[in-house]
């Protein structure tokens, strides 16, 4: 076929196309609408699963999974801003890789609150200010983002889905040369990701580095300073005109970042494969053998346990802790519950959602 008859095809099924979608925005509606009159939850991650492992199920043509989930998300976000139009938080600035993580989920047309810390995101969720807040919980190569965690215990939000998303970095500068560079900014947890090639490249020029909040922060103060550089993502570089010097910098290509939305009040219905997580304020933390039980009633349960995270009790004089326990399984499951209520107060249930692998 020629290019124009290949372009009119094209034009004749986006036709279609956006007749069906506005079609499936009539149904929306409805379920909008019902939603409203139950004052039901608009947002239903477990539904946009269950419609997404359909489709790739039926899939016979050339788009990958990546490729359905990243059309679909865009279509379920314009779907939920015509149910109810939400607002969400995220730590920035604007460019950052909870940005990315953000519009992963809830598309390009929603109205976004951009938030300096991460404190400020639960706050803001926490006030009603946005329905939901995108934080940073762990990357696979550097562990937690503790103050996530410690806000997770100290504040009363749920968790009501987690995004992972392969972290690239960038090195950009304005200036051409390495030799110019004084400085180099960006987050502490990107420079140890980075370690191997600041070693190779930078070691011996006499360059400080300077951790400040944010990668995309960083590539803010290279695009206003020609002698400093900036260790960020590809985007925030873009966003800020920042000549990207070096790509995909980091040391591992495995290396994935997760992160949690959050809600007020929230609570997911079970789904085919759930993941939750619990705050544990285990009492006599001292007495020997405390948390080998606890452990042990999961193993007990056949409840695969996938993650323990210990933090200090702060204010005490003593050496004590709490944890970040992550299972397999939703909340309501039996077994899940049978722990629950061993266990009582000592356990804060934050959250079942959607396991992401
Ligand atoms: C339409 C619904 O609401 C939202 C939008 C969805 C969609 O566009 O298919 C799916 C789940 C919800 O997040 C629904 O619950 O069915």
């Amino acid at each position: 076929m020629e290019l124009t008859d290949l372009r009119n095809r094209i034009d004749q099924l986006d036709d279609e196309l956006l007749n069906i979608l506005n079609e499936r925005m009539e149904l929306v509606k409805q379920v909008g609408e019902l939603k409203r009159s139950s004052q039901a939850i608009i947002y239903r991650p477990e539904r946009e699963k269950q419609i997404l492992d359909r489709l790739e199920k039926r899939n016979t043509g050339l788009l990958t999974r990546q490729a359905i989930d990243a059309i679909f998300f865009e279509i379920f976000a314009v779907s939920r801003n015509l149910e109810l139009p939400e607002r969400i938080s995220y730590l920035g600035p604007e460019g950052s890789f909870t940005h990315q993580a953000a519009e992963s989920r809830f598309g390009g047309m929603s109205e976004y609150l951009v938030l300096p810390t991460i404190h400020s995101v639960f706050e803001s969720v926490e006030t009603g200010r946005a329905k939901f807040g995108v934080v940073p919980i762990e990357n696979n190569q550097e562990g937690i983002v503790v103050e996530t965690v410690d806000y997770l215990r100290d504040k009363n939000l749920s968790i009501v889905a987690e995004v992972l998303l392969q972290v690239h970095f960038t090195f950009a500068s304005q200036s051409d040369s390495l030799r110019d560079i004084r400085r180099i900014y960006s987050k502490d947890i990107a420079f140890r990701q980075c370690g191997k090639f600041i070693g190779e490249y930078l070691e011996g020029l006499g360059i400080e580095l300077i951790a400040v909040e944010s990668t995309s922060k960083a590539a803010k103060l290279a695009s206003e300073e020609p002698d400093a550089a900036a260790i960020c993502s590809s985007i925030s570089a873009r966003l800020y005109g920042v000549p990207i010097l070096f790509d995909n910098i980091e040391d591992s290509d495995q290396n994935k970042t997760r992160f949690l939305i959050l809600a007020k009040d929230f609570s997911n219905v079970k789904s085919t494969d759930d993941k939750t997580t619990i705050i544990a304020n285990l009492p006599n933390t001292n007495r020997p053998g405390v948390l080998y039980e606890f452990l042990k009633d999961f193993n007990d349960r056949g409840i695969n346990l996938t993650k323990i995270e210990s933090r200090p009790m702060r204010g005490e004089s003593t050496f004590r802790y709490w944890f970040l326990v992550e299972f397999l399984g939703h909340y309501e499951d039996p077994a899940a519950q049978e722990i629950m209520h061993k266990y009582g107060t000592h356990l804060k249930w934050l959250g079942s959602y959607v396991r992401v692998s």
